[in-house]
């Protein structure tokens, strides 16, 4: 007989042979496991260590992998993964060939569907739900979603659908921990908050659970009824039975006394449930519990104190060169407004928050939403900045299209995490929006090679009246002195080096590893014009033109090939007749698959990202 009872578990099939009086024992080694292993590998810790009771709950209960459990984001997901046969390779957990810090369909079959966004699972688990009812399966769907990612538009486009017809047999978990990244914010998180501060209905409910778990379906159908009909009285008409779900809860989601009997009781039913969860984040990892802002995310850290290990220092992050940037533009620009969709801390904007509250807008994890949000202030007047990471702006494409761009409207994007993000892997690579935006009439994109050409892209778009766009990359800037940030003029590239042999057109940082390798090419006897493009949009006729004059032109971008600036590069050549003359051409960037996780050093390394990979691409191109 182990010791370890986390050690016994391979799978879900040996959690459900253990007696309910194990599970909180379970529960401890679990979460020691979870806070070990994040120690070391660093990743998401606070949200997996709230979901730990429920997670076992959840796969005690219901018959996974058949019943299809669907986690919302997913990076709550290691627990689940320590009990659905990944336990011993948690340690390679979000590194290049390891565990993803996400579910992936590809890495189990308890893992029925992929994230990494947010407020997807209701969706997804209603589908399932369809195909289940179509197929005859008998399997259920469940979707576990946080308070946070309830604020999405997706979530309730899902809620609408799933709610209207009986037969839906879905079960959706609110987890509410009252927190998203940061607080969560918004009318319905007001609105849980209320649902929780009904201590009366707890305690009647509490009580209920234990008795309605003994009785006959039927019996237990008919004391459902009084009991919805006793809810009624005590909280008037809950939002989620207004859309047609039977709503449980508020149940306490670290207690096994009221979570195995609701879901056993769930189980039974079959039509759209919610079950609402209140969980702590961070449980049982002190500061993780005190500071779930700061362990969302972590760095390695020490178990026993949560000490991050200190960053190797250097350089600010381009995120706090924006952040403070902007700032600086705000004091002087009364027009300026910031707006982020939950993620204050990500993208630097909780120092504007401090500095101009009234000047701030956290919408929730509602990115079409926020860039809406950002038009209706443009249009009247004011200079709205939405920051959003490049990954999660694509939800917001037919936003940009038809409420900024087609009306002109002058707000300014600031994408960041564009390119290659590192451990988070696909689901979070900013690879497609100068492919995406590029496409886009009255569109100005623009992306900086080092803080001050970021500052001074800041300070071109508050001054342009029409949508801008400028993308930066996940981790630190170069280090330069700061200076002034005096507007670019729009559609000017820089060149940072002469040469009659080659050109290479390069966006952003790459310019310096364009840089790099023509110095070593220079070693070579090939000499390399070498350019920052700085405008992906309008693109700069004039240093196209002096590049075809070599003859060779490679181009260097950390976004997808197809469609990026290369291709932009193309389009210019071929309007302007200058293939004719035999230009030899490649385009380097991101190829036509997804990158998997792994750093962003391993990864440009590998994908001939790096000054090694160009000199080679050089090469190559005049073999
Ligand atoms: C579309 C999208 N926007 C933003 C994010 C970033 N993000 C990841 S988790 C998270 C907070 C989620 O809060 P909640 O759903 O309540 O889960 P909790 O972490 O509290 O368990 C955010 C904003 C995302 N993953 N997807
Ligand atoms: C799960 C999620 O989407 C965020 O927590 C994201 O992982 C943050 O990424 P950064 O670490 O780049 O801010
Ligand atoms: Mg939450």
């Amino acid at each position: 007989m182990p010791t370890s009872l986390l050690q016994s578990i391979d799978s879900p099939t040996d959690l459900r042979k253990l007696p309910e009086s194990d599970l909180p024992k379970l529960a401890d080694e679990l979460r020691q496991f979870i806070i070990q292993t994040v120690s070391k590998t660093g990743g998401h810790l606070g949200a997996g260590l709230g979901v730990v009771d429920l997670t076992i709950a959840l796969h005690y209960i219901f018959n996974t992998p058949d019943d299809r459990l669907v986690w919302d984001v997913g990076h709550q997901c290691y627990p689940h993964k320590a009990l659905t046969g990944r336990r011993d390779q948690l340690h390679t957990l979000r590194q290049k060939d390891g565990v993803s810090g996400f579910t992936k369909r590809s890495e189990s079959i308890y893992d029925p569907f992929g994230a990494g966004h947010s407020s997807t699972s209701i969706s997804a688990a209603l589908g399932m739900a369809a195909a289940a009812r179509k197929q005859k399966s008998g399997n259920k769907a469940i979707a576990v979603i946080g308070d946070g990612a309830m604020t999405a538009g997706m979530a309730f486009e899902a809620l609408n659908n799933a709610g209207h017809d009986r037969r839906n047999d879905l079960v959706v978990v609110l987890n509410d921990n009252e927190m998203s990244i940061s607080p969560n914010v918004g009318a319905l998180s007001s609105y849980l908050s209320k649902i929780l501060s009904g201590d009366a209905y707890n305690q009647i409910k509490t009580g209920a659970g234990t008795v309605l778990e003994r009785l006959s379906p039927t019996l237990l159908d008919a004391a459902r009824r009084a009991e919805e009909h006793m809810k009624g009285m005590l909280i008037p008409g809950t939002l989620f039975e207004e859309l047609g779900f039977t709503y449980f809860g508020p149940i306490d989601g670290h207690d096994y006394q009221q979570l195995l009997p609701t879901l056993r009781n769930i189980k039974r039913l079959t039509r759209p449930i919610l079950l609402h969860v209140v969980t702590h984040k961070g449980k049982g990892f002190a500061p993780a519990e005190d500071n779930p802002c700061t362990y969302h995310g972590v760095s390695p850290f020490d178990p026993d104190t949560g000490v991050m290990q200190k960053s190797a220092g250097g350089p600010p992050s381009y995120t706090k060169v924006f952040s403070d940037g902007l700032i600086e533009l705000a004091a002087s620009n009364p027009k300026i407004v910031a707006i982020t969709a939950a993620m204050m801390e990500g993208t630097g904007l909780s120092a504007f928050q401090k500095r101009f509250p009234e000047r701030f807008h956290d919408v929730g994890i509602a990115e079409q939403h926020a860039v809406t949000f950002a038009g209706g202030m443009a249009a009247e007047g004011e200079i709205p900045v939405c920051a959003i990471y490049s990954t999660f702006f694509q939800r917001a494409y037919d936003q940009f299209v038809h409420d900024v761009a087609l009306q002109n409207l002058p707000v300014i994007f600031a994408l960041d995490r564009a390119g290659l993000v590192g451990a988070d892997g696909p689901t979070h690579a900013g690879a497609y929006d100068l492919s995406f935006l590029r496409a886009i009439p009255n569109t100005t994109i623009m992306a900086p090679s080092d803080e001050n050409e970021l500052r001074r892209m800041l300070a071109t778009a508050a001054k342009l009246g029409k949508p801008a766009v400028i993308r930066y990359p996940r981790g630190n800037a170069l280090g330069l002195e700061l200076e002034p940030m005096t507007p670019i003029p729009v559609g000017s590239a820089r060149q940072l080096r002469d040469g009659a042999d080659a050109a290479i057109l390069a966006v952003g940082e790459h310019a310096h590893a364009a840089l790099a390798a023509a110095n070593t090419l220079a070693d070579e006897g090939i000499n390399c014009a070498v350019y920052d493009a700085r405008f992906i949009k309008p693109l700069d006729a004039a240093m196209v033109r002096a590049a075809a004059k070599t003859g060779t032109i490679l181009t260097v971008e950390e976004n997808a090939v197809m469609g990026g600036f290369g291709s932009a590069v193309l389009e210019k050549l071929s309007e302007e007749g200058l293939l004719a003359g035999g230009v030899r051409f490649r385009s380097l960037g991101i190829p036509d698959r997804f990158i998997p996780q792994g750093s962003q050093k391993e990864l440009r390394a590998e994908l001939g990202l790096d000054a090694e990979g160009i000199a080679a691409a050089m090469r190559a191109l005049r073999a």
